[in-house]
């Protein structure tokens, strides 16, 4: 008995925490690091047609991150967002709860980490109610992906301008309400009179004020542009939920995603006939995606989630010199987002390389969207 009681296996989170063993220990783990997202995934049942998701990724992960931690992992990638609040108390703490110190790994250090946190509940909470097999069942109803990318290429071609991807978005934690009568419908049918290549539409509810009921109006209104689902990804069961409410797109944010999510979230997608927007804000985070092969589509987000700082000279930045010319040679599509408000703007980032914007604010805050749509870009780009 003694033997027994005074037995101590090595402590969870030191076997969760080092990577090479939380690949092999994950199946008798359910709360674990991000980087084993993609097994605990597999393992869940989402791997698709006849290949499989783990196929894909054997010997994609670097034989430098095996054996690594999984907070150095993240930390090599200069990924400052933590996935979820450390658990357990503060390494400070020594006495009574009241005497907790704040922000010792369980209080949210900026607004995208406390979004993401929250995500981590809610995702775990949807996942009950509609597990996996559930939603693969529902995408036999749901009609086919539309090309994403096609679209943006085609609008540019068409105009010479860049394509436009106009964001169906109420609300925002930097800017508050933008509008009150808000009709989702009227919007997207607004956009898409007014020559909008493809939507954007915010499924977050809590900071954002958006949802997937919206994204599925949309696309049972008969809306045709493609729509991208702009949630924050951070497991596959998004991707899965997403599509079956009518997405034919999804954002992944390098900020929030180290790479081997990022690769295997590009793979579950096209598996699904869906593209993937992937968002970088610095020079590190576009040149950690440039690295991951089979991305099409980068946009560059002027605005950082962190500190709600808006500035579109960071496109130019990130597409001078050696970067843009390798993004030229990948034939990788560029997405200028946030922060642009008039023909001048539009200008700047397509000097700078874009070949397609996002736009939220300026044009929903219009009376009329879509005419909101001639006066950003100068002229009428509906036909
Ligand atoms: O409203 P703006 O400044 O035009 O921005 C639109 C879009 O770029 C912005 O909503 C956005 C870009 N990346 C995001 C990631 C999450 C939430 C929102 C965003």
């Amino acid at each position: 008995m003694e033997g027994l009681l005074s037995f101590q296996p090595f402590p969870s989170s030191v076997i969760q925490r080092r990577l090479s063993t939380v690949y092999l220990h994950s199946r008798l783990s359910t709360s674990s690091s991000s980087s084993c997202a993609p097994l605990r995934a597999q393992q869940s049942g989402i791997t698709g047609g006849s290949e499989s998701v783990s196929s894909a990724l054997e010997g994609k992960v670097s034989e430098q991150e095996v054996g690594m931690y999984q907070d150095e992992v993240v930390a090599s990638q200069g990924i400052r967002i933590r996935r979820r609040p450390l658990t357990g108390p503060p390494l400070h703490y020594v006495g009574p709860f009241e005497f907790r110190l704040q922000n010792e790994g369980n209080t949210p250090r900026n607004i995208l980490e406390e979004i993401v946190w929250h995500k981590d509940k809610e995702v775990t909470q949807m996942k009950e109610k509609r597990p996996l097999y559930t939603l693969k069942k529902a995408l036999e109803n749901v009609s086919p992906p539309r090309d994403f990318i096609g679209a943006l290429r085609s609008a540019h071609q068409r105009t010479g301008l860049p394509g436009l991807i106009a964001e169906v978005k109420k609300a925002s934690p930097s800017r508050g309400i933008l509008r009150e009568d808000f009709d989702p419908v009227a919007i997207a049918q607004a956009y898409e009179k007014g020559g909008a290549a493809c939507l954007s539409v915010l499924t977050d509810e809590k900071y954002f004020k958006g949802s997937f009921e919206n994204l599925e109006a949309i696309r049972n209104a008969g809306v045709e542009c493609p729509l991208l689902c702009k949630e924050f990804i951070i497991e596959a069961w998004q991707i899965y939920y997403g599509r079956s409410k009518g997405a034919d797109a999804v954002l992944l944010i390098a900020s929030v995603l180290p790479d081997l999510d990022i690769k295997y979230m590009i793979k579950i997608c096209k598996i699904l006939g869906m593209a993937t927007l992937v968002e970088v804000h610095d020079e590190r985070e576009m040149d950690r995606v440039l690295a991951i092969e089979g991305v099409e589509l980068i946009g560059i987000n002027n605005r950082n989630l962190e500190t709600f700082e808006v500035d579109i000279g960071i496109t130019k930045r990130l597409l001078e010199g050696e970067r843009g010319e390798l993004i030229r040679q990948k034939d990788i599509l560029v997405v200028g987002e946030s922060g642009l408000f008039t023909p001048e703007d539009i200008a700047f980032v397509q000097e700078a390389g874009v070949k397609a914007v996002l736009v939220g604010e300026s044009l929903v805050k219009q009376s009329d969207p879509g005419q909101g749509i001639s006066a950003l870009f100068g002229r009428d780009i509906s036909s």
